[in-house]
């Protein structure tokens, strides 16, 4: 019965969305240190479940949480996620945050973008973990206002916020870039948990061993 509902939901919120006119664009942000099968596994979700015409993967130059400060060099995150995406169309990668430098405040990307593509509509995709972290971010109100956010629904997180969410329902993946860190510096096999080009650019490039 749940999965009707959320079936329901999902093709409620699919019309409102095509009222809409533009382009339906999809943002992954985040950090991509390194890219996973779970980034691409919710990109592709959200992009079939919400009928978006694109999904762009922005990595950010450097993160707006004071918590979250070392990544690798952006060159090297920008080329795993080319080789990751290169074989579907509908996925692209967003280099304005990279471009600007500094914090990646998202109000002023989305600003920017929207400015320079008033004809599109944005779904900025979240994990259900960062929607209970809305409220901290820089100017949100506004934010909301510009772009319809997308939470994907996770295990022990509520589907619930005071901003508007649109949540679109996906096999819960447990994996993140942590765990692919963790695992290379302790010699372990992240095979099928990243892309194989993924695997192969760590391995040649030496990253994240120490
Ligand atoms: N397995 C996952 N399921 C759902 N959402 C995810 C998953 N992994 C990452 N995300 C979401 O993707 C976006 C970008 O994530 P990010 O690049 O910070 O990767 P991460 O795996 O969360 O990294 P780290 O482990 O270093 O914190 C965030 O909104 C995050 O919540
Ligand atoms: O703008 C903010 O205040 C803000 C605060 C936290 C996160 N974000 C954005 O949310 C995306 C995912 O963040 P993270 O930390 O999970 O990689 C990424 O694009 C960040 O720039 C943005």
């Amino acid at each position: 019965m749940s999965n009707v509902m959320n079936h329901v939901e999902t093709l409620m919120q699919t019309k409102t969305i095509q009222h809409k006119p533009g382009k339906r664009i999809g943002i992954l942000g985040g950090t991509f240190n390194p890219i996973h099968n779970g980034h691409l596994i919710i990109a592709e979700q959200v992009l079939d479940q919400l009928g978006l015409d694109k999904v762009c993967f922005m990595p950010d130059a450097n993160p707006p949480h004071v918590d979250k400060k070392f990544a690798i060099d952006a060159k090297d995150r920008v080329a795993m996620i080319s080789g990751s995406i290169r074989d579907n169309p509908k996925f692209a990668i967003e280099m304005t945050e990279i471009i600007r430098g500094g914090v990646s405040y998202s109000y002023d990307t989305m600003k920017q973008l929207t400015q320079q593509h008033p004809e599109n509509h944005y779904y900025f995709i979240i994990g259900g973990d960062m929607v209970n972290y809305l409220h901290k971010w820089y100017r949100i109100d506004d934010l909301v206002e510009m772009v319809s956010f997308v939470g994907v629904k996770r295990d022990g997180y509520t589907p619930v916020s005071k901003y508007p969410v649109i949540w679109v329902d996906v096999p819960y993946i447990d994996i993140s870039s942590s765990l692919i860190r963790s695992k290379i510096r302790q010699h372990q096999s992240i095979k099928y948990l990243v892309p194989s080009s993924v695997e192969r650019y760590i391995k040649e490039n030496h990253l994240y061993e120490k």
